[in-house]
């Protein structure tokens, strides 16, 4: 087994590169499915993630293959499998997001219910919603979803997509890559903006789609026949950087993420200050300063974006564990994303939670232990608590780290962190 070893208590300094974007390139791979011929892109993060669905991609028979360090290049020379494996849906929830092009593109497509995950319930409903109202017919057959295109093909169609958590990111993409090759006007209301949703429109707008609106909660697709592949250049990743810019204020050092654009990093910079963080955005590059400071907590509320980013909660939370005073961090996206609060407290976190806020006490330090990370975004927050904590943390579950952080160990010793893999 695979542990990380994290020997705390020294503060992070230095410059770090921002990678691809996980959520963006996984939404883009699944579009490559509408493009014909050869699509090659570029900034693509080395993720277990990302070769799952090239897995999945080949096995409906594009080929896909890494180019270069950074780049990979996929040539659709048409779909001739329209299943996906069940092993495969269930390494990567994210998988479920080729039923809508598969269907697009093949005329139909089997896919089994990803189900449930460790950060909460994650059905599928607006994804099925999304399909129907552009003709799809949708049957459940022993735990999959079975969509076929009706004769005439998918007709756009007007479409509110939406969940008692707000606007659905992967509902959204489902009908924008469905939409993109149906016939006629679909316009998505209530539609997700998150900036990686912008990245596949562009994505797919490059390719020949009549997309606009995008970044807004109207999004109008004017239906096109084709599709072609195209160059494009993933966008950096958002999460991955909020996560490193928690660390610089977590180990109360100072820590430059570049290439990032501020503006989709939300509310953390602004948090950051409100802490008592120095914050200077230059161009794409925010730099977080904590030195010698004493912080402060603060109130922390996930959103769809623009609001503040589920997906940095943990790390966030995290860091609100040493801050002086009380924190509450309210989590209105996912309905079980506290798990890794357990985990914190054997670490001398002081956490209540109650219903969808988490009450977190201010310690003075952290101390390491043995600590298991659960899920993607837990496996970021752990390493954080291990780099402040006094004493060595080993931090079990790195498939999870490997999922959606890339060179993750070479990043944290570049800023002066003392972190290993270790093989026990
Ligand atoms: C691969 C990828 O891009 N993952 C991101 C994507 O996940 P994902 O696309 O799964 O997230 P959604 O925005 O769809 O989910 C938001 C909420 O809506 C619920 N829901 C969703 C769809 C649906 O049909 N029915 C339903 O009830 C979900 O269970 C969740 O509680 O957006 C999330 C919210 O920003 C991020 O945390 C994930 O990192
Ligand atoms: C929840 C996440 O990803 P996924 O939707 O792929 O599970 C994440 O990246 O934090």
């Amino acid at each position: 087994m695979e542990l990380l070893r994290v020997i705390g208590g020294k503060p992070l300094n230095g410059e770090i590169q921002a990678s691809g974007s996980k959520n963006s390139v996984l939404a883009i791979m699944c579009a490559v499915l509408l493009c014909d011929g050869e699509t090659i892109l570029d900034n693509v993060p080395r993720l277990s993630d990302v070769n799952t669905l090239m897995q999945i991609l080949n096995e409906t028979g594009l080929a896909c293959e890494w180019i270069d360090t950074n780049s990979v290049k996929i040539v659709n020379n048409g779909v001739t499998n329209w299943s996906v494996s069940e092993d495969l849906v269930r390494k990567m929830r994210a998988s479920f997001s080729v039923l809508g092009p598969l269907l697009a593109k093949a005329g139909k497509s089997q896919i089994p219910l990803p189900g449930g995950c460790v950060i909460g319930a994650r059905p599928v409903d607006q994804h099925l919603k999304a399909m129907q109202a552009l003709g799809a017919k949708i049957q459940m057959l022993e735990g999959s979803v079975y969509a076929e295109v009706p004769p005439g093909g998918l007709q756009g169609a007007a479409m509110y997509l939406g969940t008692r958590f707000g606007a659905t990111v992967g509902g959204t993409n489902a009908a924008i890559m469905a939409g993109a090759l149906s016939k006629g006007t679909t316009v998505i209301y209530n539609a997700s903006r998150e900036p990686e949703i912008v990245d596949l429109v562009m994505f797919l707008n490059k390719a020949g789609a009549r997309i606009r609106g995008v970044g807004t909660d109207i999004i109008t697709i004017e239906g096109t026949p084709e599709l072609k592949g195209v160059r494009y250049s993933v966008m950096t990743d958002r999460i991955e950087s909020g996560t490193y810019l928690c660390a610089g204020a977590m180990t109360r050092g100072k820590v430059t993420v570049s290439n990032i654009p501020p503006q989709t990093l939300a509310g953390l910079p602004a948090l950051l200050f409100d802490m008592g963080c120095e914050i200077t955005l230059d161009g794409d590059s925010v730099t977080v300063d904590a030195r010698d400071r004493d912080l402060r907590s603060t109130n922390v509320i996930t959103f769809a974006y623009p609001g503040f980013a589920t997906d940095l909660q943990p790390p966030m939370l995290t860091l609100l564990t040493t801050a002086t005073g009380i924190s509450y961090v309210k989590e209105t996206v996912f309905d079980a994303r506290f798990g890794f609060t357990q985990e914190l407290t054997r670490m001398g976190a002081d956490i209540k939670i109650s219903g969808d806020t988490a009450i977190v006490s201010g310690v003075e330090n952290l101390h390491g232990a043995r600590v298991v990370a659960s899920d993607l975004r837990a496996s970021g927050a752990l390493i954080l608590a291990g780099l402040a904590a006094k004493g060595t943390t080993t931090i079990e579950g790195l498939q999870y780290l490997d999922r959606g952080y890339e060179r993750p160990v070479d990043k944290f010793i570049a800023l002066g962190a003392e972190v290993e893999r270790i093989t026990v």
